[in-house]
This record gives structure tokens, C-alpha cells and sequence, in this order.
């Protein structure tokens, strides 16, 4: 199969990760006769630095014709000052939205192999296995009024959303639900807020559709809770695009590091941008220090959700795995009696066993 791939590097460890998802494109293209063309693209800080924008109009050009695309992480310390419109992170707010990526697929999976990584008991770990599905597009992030008044005596963000908007994301969220656990858990804040009102009666309305899913309803504060005391009560969790966002990185706490969690932002079409759940990481950037596994385990999303390639995507996440299983790992993992390598080294382990092409025991659930 051709395929053609942009790659967005964007600021701080972003450069680094995307270089370990292009190595392992190439290892699964050389594995099974594939053909991955790419294309890198700026975004972010480097698009502001070169271009004067943080999402220059090639950038978006090229992602609408690509088959898929990989972005590392924008945004950093250097670019913090500018205003609001002017902000690396407006970059990937623009390409999430002009594509209309509204589907934001998180999973959180705890590898055996990391179960001492986190800081968390292990017996409550064991077993985590859910997936964040995140309203991407819509929601805190893009309602309007978004401004200062007054003088900057006020300030105003607005969450809204169209019912249309909430119905896209549920209807995914079941989706998931179906082929996982059959469980779904609706996060949201209707004690307080309106919007989670609305939201809470879609999903009531869906669920007639969806008989085989069992529903439940929770509070987002609640959630935050229930996710480092009983994660493997979870399987499928639908919410707002903040909600979201933040669950997301307190679930990571699951994995062992956020140097762990993938992503998928999709829309019905199967197009799709792939991005590690971590940011830049501007502590850590240029020291060869950043944990790759986020990015390479987006790749194996990508295979899957945008190129149908299930058996590529087991592959890689096979490959992971009996990295893992040989103790290496970045300084982000704690593992006792564990290999410390590099970024760089650790994505050539991944590499190597790809283009190994023994038979590699598939010993992980494939992500969905
Ligand atoms: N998708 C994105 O592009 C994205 C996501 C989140 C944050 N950001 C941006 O990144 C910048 C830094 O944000 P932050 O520091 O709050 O969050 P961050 O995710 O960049 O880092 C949080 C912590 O996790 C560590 N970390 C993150 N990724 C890691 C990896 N792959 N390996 C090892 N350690 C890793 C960092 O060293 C840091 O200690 C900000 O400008 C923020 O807006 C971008
Ligand atoms: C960088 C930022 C705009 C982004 C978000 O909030 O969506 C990030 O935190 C993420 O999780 O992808
Ligand atoms: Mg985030």
C-alpha cells in the first residue's frame, strides 16, 4: 500500500518523537512492503519563528492532502509572552478544527511490564485498560466570547456547543464501547452547568440505540477520583473537550509517564492526526531524554485507524512491549533493575525488533 504521511515536528521534544514515529513507519514499510512518502511541515513555535503564524496556510494544505499526519508537541517558555491568537498552541487548536478532527481517541493502557513505574499502588494499576474519548473541536476551548473587557477588569471564556456536536461524539463514544467492554461513562458537570445538562440527555437519548452498551453518568470531580482509586472500573469515558484534556493527563499517571499516552483526533472519514498526549516538554528538550513510546504507540494507532493495517499495528505494539519486557526504558519510567537508555536508543530497540520479522508473541490487546 502507498501512503503519504505529513509530518508536523512542531517545538521542544517534539523534533525528537517525530523522528522515532518516522523510524518506525519506515521499519513497518520495509517489514511489509509498504510505500510511506512524507512531508515535514512547520507548526507551532517553528511556524511562528519562520513564518509569522502558528499555522502557516502550506501546513494546512498539505495535512488536507495527506493520508494521515503525525504531530509531536508545540508550544514553549520562548513563545509564552505573545498574545492568545499568536500562541504556538493555536497551531494545533487550527489544524484540530479546520479538519474537523472532532473525535479525540485517548487510550490508557498499564503495561504490565511498568506496573512498579507508577506511583500508585500496583494493585491498582493491574488492569487499567479504558480509553478517553475527548470532544475535540467544540466545547471551552473555541466558544465565543473568548475576551478581556473593561479595561481588563473582566474576562470572559465561553463553553458551548451545538447539539449536533454532542451527538457526533456520544455516537463515537458507543462506537468504542461496542467493540471493547460495553461500558460507557459519560463524564460531565451537570450539577452546575448547562451545557453538561444537554449533554447528559443526548446520551440518554443514544443509548436507545445502543442496547448491548451499559450506561452511567458521572461527575467530572468525581471522575478525577475514581481514575487513581479504581481505573479498571472504566472502560470507555465520553466528555467535554476540557474535561478531557485534563483527565487525560491524570490518567497517564496509570501508564507510569505521560511519555506513555498515545492519540488518535478522527473524524468519521478515518482521517486522522496522530499526537502523543505530552506536550514539549521544554525541561527535558534537546537532551535526548524524551520517552518515544507516546509517539510510536500513535503510529500503531495510525496504521489502524487511517490505513486499515491491523496486523502492522499489533507489530508495533508487540514491538513495545518486549522493549518494555527487556527493561529498557527512558529516565520517565522507574523500573527497577531496568536498561536507562536514551530517547534515540530506546526507539532503535523498537526498531530493531520490527525489522527483526520474527514471530513476535502478541501479548497486548490492540488499542481501539
Ligand atoms: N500536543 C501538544 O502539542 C501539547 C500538549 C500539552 C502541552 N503542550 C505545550 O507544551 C508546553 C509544555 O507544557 P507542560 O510542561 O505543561 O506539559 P508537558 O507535557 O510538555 O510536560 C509535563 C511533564 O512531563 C514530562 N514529559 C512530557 N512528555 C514526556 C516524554 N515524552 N518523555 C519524558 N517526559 C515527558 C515533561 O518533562 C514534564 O516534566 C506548553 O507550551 C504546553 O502548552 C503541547
Ligand atoms: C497544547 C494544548 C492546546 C493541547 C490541548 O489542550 O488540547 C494539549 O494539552 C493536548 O492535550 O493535546
Ligand atoms: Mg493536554
Amino acid at each position: 500500500m502507498k501512503k503519504h504521511i505529513v509530518l508536523l515536528p512542531g517545538d521542544g521534544i517534539g523534533p525528537e518523537v517525530t523522528k522515532a514515529a518516522k523510524q518506525v513507519l519506515e521499519a513497518i514499510a520495509g517489514r511489509y512492503q509498504h510505500t510511506f512518502t512524507f512531508e515535514s511541515h512547520e507548526i507551532g513555535g517553528a511556524a511562528i519563528d519562520q513564518q509569522g503564524t502558528p499555522l502557516p496556510e502550506d501546513t494546512i494544505e498539505a495535512c488536507k492532502k495527506a493520508d494521515a499526519i503525525f504531530l509531536g508537541a508545540v508550544g514553549g517558555p520562548k513563545w509564552d509572552q505573545l498574545p492568545g491568537h499568536m500562541r504556538p498552541e493555536k497551531g494545533l487548536l487550527g489544524i484540530r478544527k479546520q479538519l474537523g478532527l472532532f473525535a479525540n481517541l485517548r487510550p490508557v493502557q498499564a503495561f504490565q511490564q511498568l506496573l512498579h513505574a507508577s506511583p500508585l499502588k500496583p494493585e491498582v494499576v493491574a488492569g487499567s485498560d479504558l480509553l478517553i474519548v475527548r470532544e475535540l473541536t467544540g466545547g471551552l476551548y473555541f466558544g465565543e466570547p473568548r475576551e478581556r473587557r473593561d479595561n481588563g477588569q473582566s474576562v470572559v471564556d465561553t463553553l458551548a456547543y451545538q447539539r449536533m456536536e454532542i451527538e457526533r461524539i456520544v455516537e463515537k463514544a458507543f462506537e468504542s464501547a461496542r467493540v471493547r467492554r460495553k461500558h460507557l461513562t459519560s463524564v460531565d458537570k451537570a450539577n452546575v452547568l448547562e451545557s453538561s445538562r444537554m449533554w447528559r440527555e443526548i446520551v440518554e437519548e443514544k443509548k436507545v440505540d445502543y442496547p448491548d452498551v451499559e450506561v452511567e453518568h458521572m461527575l467530572v470531580d468525581a471522575a478525577a477520583m475514581k481514575l487513581v482509586t479504581n481505573p479498571s472500573s472504566f472502560d470507555v469515558l465520553v466528555t467535554e473537550n476540557m474535561f478531557g484534556d485534563i483527565l487525560s493527563d491524570e490518567a497517564s499517571v496509570l501508564t507510569g509517564s505521560l511519555g506513555m499516552l498515545p492519540s488518535a483526533s478522527v473524524r468519521e472519514d478515518g482521517v486522522g492526526l496522530y499526537e502523543p498526549v505530552h506536550g514539549s516538554a521544554p525541561d527535558i528538550a534537546g537532551e535526548n531524554k524524551a520517552n518515544p513510546l507516546a509517539s510510536i504507540l500513535s503510529v500503531a494507532m495510525m496504521l489502524k485507524h487511517s490505513f486499515g493495517m491491523h496486523e502492522e499495528a499489533e507489530t508495533v505494539e508487540a514491538a513495545v512491549q518486549q522493549v518494555l519486557q527487556s527493561r529498557y526504558h527512558t529516565q520517565d519510567l522507574k523500573i527497577s533493575n531496568g536498561v536507562l537508555v536514551s530517547g534515540s536508543v530506546l526507539a532503535s530497540k523498537v526498531v530493531d525488533q520490527i525489522s527483526a520479522n520474527d514471530t513476535t508473541e502478541h501479548i497486548m490487546r490492540c488499542y481501539v
